[in-house]
């Protein structure tokens, strides 16, 4: 892309989200860093540059236009407060932001009225607590290890990112309350409409296909095709082809992994024979 700006693009340099995040570029056909050190890297060939930065800082550097797009959470997208916005969920680093208390101390939103709530994420959790209507005492804000903050006695509660719920558990919290937030990996944008950017979503989007979805081929009677059909419909239609044998067509369908086996089960108890599956290794739908 010779005459064209470089698309600036922020990737986490460490962190949950970092080794996924630079996975799938490199899936992608980006040439990212070659040392983890490194905090810059130019890929010429594809027209972009990557800035490798704290994932809660990459919301702010969208956001101010300094880079063009970037790699976040949804979750630090919001507590940035930034102008930045979310382009496309990218399908890994999942979790929900969730309160919790010592054993049965509280069990509703409203029990934090007047009460110390410890939080890496001031800003997420104000807006949350503000838009319904409850008022803490006070926001302490922790850089991490936040499940400490009620056995140390600097909060009452906390509000925190919640996985398998493991370090919750350890430390002898409860969820309690409504769903803060579901949160995940997301591509976020400065707004600035640039072609490479939209070239970017595209090779990324086609990442989350060839993880998400394999290919199905089988023969079936064409008796059972519409019944067949209707069991995989396939991301658009199916492709359907004739065989030697008129009273047999043969059909391939895209399916999501997930449901690959059920699929199978179902389209041979409908006579479908010879199901093959197999793996997707780029896409672009
Ligand atoms: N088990 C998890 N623990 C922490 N963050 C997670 C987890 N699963 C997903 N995430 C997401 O990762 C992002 C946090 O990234 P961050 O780099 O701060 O992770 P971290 O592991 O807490 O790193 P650090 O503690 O070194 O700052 C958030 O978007 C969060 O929702
Ligand atoms: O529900 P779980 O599977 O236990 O995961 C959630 C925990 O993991 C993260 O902590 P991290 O390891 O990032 O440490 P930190 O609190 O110092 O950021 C997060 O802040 C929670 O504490
Ligand atoms: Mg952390």
């Amino acid at each position: 892309m010779p005459n064209q700006p470089m698309l600036r693009i922020a990737v986490p340099n460490k962190g949950s989200l970092a080794e996924t995040a630079a996975q799938m570029l490199w899936e992608a056909g980006y040439t990212g860093r070659r040392d983890p050190r490194d905090l810059h890297t130019a890929d010429p060939r594809n027209g972009v540059e990557f800035f490798y930065l704290r994932p809660r800082d990459i919301a702010t550097y969208v956001g101010s236009g300094a880079l063009d797009v970037g790699i976040t959470g949804r979750d630090l997208l919001l507590d940035s407060g930034s102008d930045a916005a979310e382009i496309a969920p990218l399908g890994f680093g999942d979790s929900t932001f969730r309160f919790a208390g010592p054993a049965g101390a509280f069990s509703q939103l409203a029990d934090l009225e007047g009460v110390r709530v410890a939080t890496s994420y001031p800003g997420l959790v104000g807006d949350f607590l503000a838009g319904h209507g409850v008022t803490p005492a006070k926001l302490v804000k922790l850089d991490g290890a936040v499940e400490s903050a009620v056995r140390l006695g600097v909060a009452d509660a906390v509000a925190d990112v919640v996985s398998t719920g493991s370090t919750l558990r350890q430390a002898g919290l409860e969820i309690f309350g409504p769903v803060i937030l579901d949160s995940e990996a997301v591509l976020i944008g400065s707004g600035v409409d640039k072609p490479s950017a939209a070239t970017l979503l595209r090779r990324l989007q086609g990442v989350l296909v060839a993880r998400q979805y394999v290919l199905l081929d089988y023969d079936i009677p064409v008796e059972h095709l519409e019944r067949a059909t209707a069991a995989a419909p396939g991301f658009e239609s199916p492709t359907v082809s004739p065989l030697q044998d008129p009273e047999w067509v043969a059909v391939r369908v895209m399916i999501p992994r997930i449901d690959m086996n059920h699929v199978m089960d179902e389209l041979y108890s409908l006579g479908a024979r010879a199901i093959l599956v197999s793996a997707i290794h780029a896409a672009r739908l």
